[in-house]
């Protein structure tokens, strides 16, 4: 593979990123000065246990037709047979997110951004799901404390996109192929700035932590929708194609 080959795939990769970030990091910079007031954690911590799912489903749901797009704009998904674009987002999208989201951490008070404002594990409560709140948080914290650049982030998520190890794959190989490409860019892009030689691996460390999240995410679900079908069946169509 040449040099010329990975700047290409380097540029596509973090054009698309941008193209389709939802927030710049500017954007939730500014926006980390307006954290929920009491009043306002109060509000979320009275909302019904379907209620808080309801608006946290059409959050992440929001949130996730940009990691489509993003998908769509990478050289070479669209070329994958639509049984595997569909098996990658599926079992990846999630994962993006939850990449994406530690843009949207603060961590000089534990925040993340949410409905507008910047809210503490707190507002949270009503979900009944701590274990997945605070893993939600601990992850954001982590991939924070790397100090990711956009670039890094842009091409981490097309490399967790583009995992060949997805079940029921039929072009393993080709998606192997891209995803090379990808983690050799983002190889170069860290070699580039010389300040954190093993910010790769670091990276890499964290797959299994974005699994668990979305295995524990799975699990609240499914029994969610045992305790409130009802709910589950009013949540956005993508969630509901995309995790049940
Ligand atoms: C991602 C692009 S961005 O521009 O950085 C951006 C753009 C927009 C936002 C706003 C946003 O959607 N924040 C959400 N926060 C949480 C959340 C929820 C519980 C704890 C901690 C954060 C959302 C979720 O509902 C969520 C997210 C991941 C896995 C699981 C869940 C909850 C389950 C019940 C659906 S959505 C944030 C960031």
């Amino acid at each position: 593979v040449s040099m010329l080959e990975i700047d290409r795939v380097a540029q596509n990769v973090v054009e698309s990123h941008l193209e389709t970030c939802q927030y710049t990091t500017d954007e939730l910079k500014q926006l980390a000065w307006q954290p929920y007031s009491q009043e306002e954690i109060r509000i979320f911590q009275n909302k019904s246990c379907e209620a808080m799912w309801q608006l946290c489903a059409s959050q992440v749901t929001n949130a996730i037709q940009y990691v489509v797009e993003f998908a769509k704009r990478i050289n070479g998904f669209m070329e994958l047979c639509q049984n595997d674009q569909i098996i990658l987002l599926k079992a990846g999208c999630l994962e993006v997110l939850l990449v994406r989201m530690c843009r949207a951490y603060n961590p000089l008070n534990n925040t993340l951004f949410f409905e507008g404002k910047y809210g503490g594990a707190q507002i949270f409560k009503s979900l009944g799901c701590d274990d997945l709140t605070i893993a939600i948080f601990d992850l954001a914290k982590s991939l924070c404390r790397l100090q990711l650049t956009e670039e890094e982030i842009a091409l981490f998520t097309a490399g967790v996109l583009l995992s060949p190890d997805r079940a029921w794959l039929t072009e393993a190989r080709k998606v192997k192929k891209l995803q090379d490409k990808v983690y050799l860019a983002l190889q170069q892009v860290i070699h580039k700035t010389h300040l954190d030689e093993d910010k790769l691996s670091k990276l890499v460390s964290k797959l299994s932590m974005l699994k668990s999240v979305c295995n524990l995410h799975m699990d609240k679900l499914q029994l969610f929708k045992l305790l409130h079908p009802e709910t589950v069946h009013n949540f956005p169509p993508l969630y509901r194609e995309v995790f049940t």
